[in-house]
């Protein structure tokens, strides 16, 4: 589901020029409570840009992102438009969802019924990130997960994947079930980063599935990808 933030730069521009802190302040404070909205639903948000935001839907029903809707609408700070978009990739989908918001009216949402089918999460890590932060410095480090970030990015949307940073090196990509295994091939050709791969009913129980992979990958350091479907 592609949700787009209706004349967001207008209300930006409203703040004056000592806005950025206020900006920063609510687009945080809006992306954690949509967090935990998407969460309890059992989705994912990808909040991307802030003002265009993309929610796994996979597994959940549009009377749940119906709900989730009417929250955002309710906390945002302008009006909303938002679209399903459906496809054979994630990223094909939310073009779609994005070519149908575009001719809403501010305020509307149009979400069709599409089939739904397994979510696929790929958690991404660096190898000792700790130490390179030790060894260096936090911005430093900080750039090398940025790297990291464009190379998993280059990596993933040829493949019609979409990736979002999470914080410290971690990385993770919503894919297309087709293309798990190019992704490990990738993996296994690179000895910095491993993956956890997650397949669940919906975002959350499939980045579960994947966080729970990468913590089995750390324990025993034998393998630089494990697959978890339950
Ligand atoms: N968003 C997110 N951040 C995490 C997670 N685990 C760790 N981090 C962050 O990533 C940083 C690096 O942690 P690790 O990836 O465990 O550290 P590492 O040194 O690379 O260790 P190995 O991955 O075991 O080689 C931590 O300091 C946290 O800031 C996670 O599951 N999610």
């Amino acid at each position: 589901m592609v949700i787009e933030f209706h004349n967001y730069r207008e209300w930006t521009e409203l703040l004056g020029d000592d806005r950025e802190w206020k900006i920063q302040f609510s687009q945080h404070l809006l992306s954690s409570k949509m967090i935990w909205k998407a969460s309890q639903m059992g989705s994912m948000l990808f909040p991307m840009r802030y003002d265009l935001l993309l929610v796994s839907s996979d597994g959940i029903s549009n009377s749940k992102l119906n709900n989730f809707l009417g929250y955002v609408s309710r906390i945002a700070p302008v009006n909303l438009r938002a679209c399903l978009g459906y496809s054979e990739t994630p990223l094909k989908a939310q073009e779609k969802g994005y070519e149908c918001v575009k001719k809403l009216e501010a305020g509307s949402t149009q979400l069709m019924e599409y089939p739904d089918s397994s979510v696929v999460i790929a958690h991404f890590d660096l190898n000792g990130f700790t130490s390179l932060t030790n060894e260096t410095s936090p911005y430093t480090s900080f750039t090398e997960a940025q790297k990291f970030y464009t190379e998993v990015l280059e990596t993933v949307y040829p493949l019609g994947g979409l990736v979002q940073y999470m914080g410290g090196d971690n990385i993770v990509a919503l894919l297309s079930q087709d293309v798990i295994d190019q992704v490990i091939t990738q993996v296994e050709n690179n000895p910095r980063i491993k993956v956890g791969i997650g397949i669940g009913r919906n975002a959350r129980e499939a980045l579960r599935n994947a966080t729970k992979a990468l913590t089995d990958i750390r324990k025993d350091r034998r393998e630089v990808w494990k697959l978890l479907q339950e």
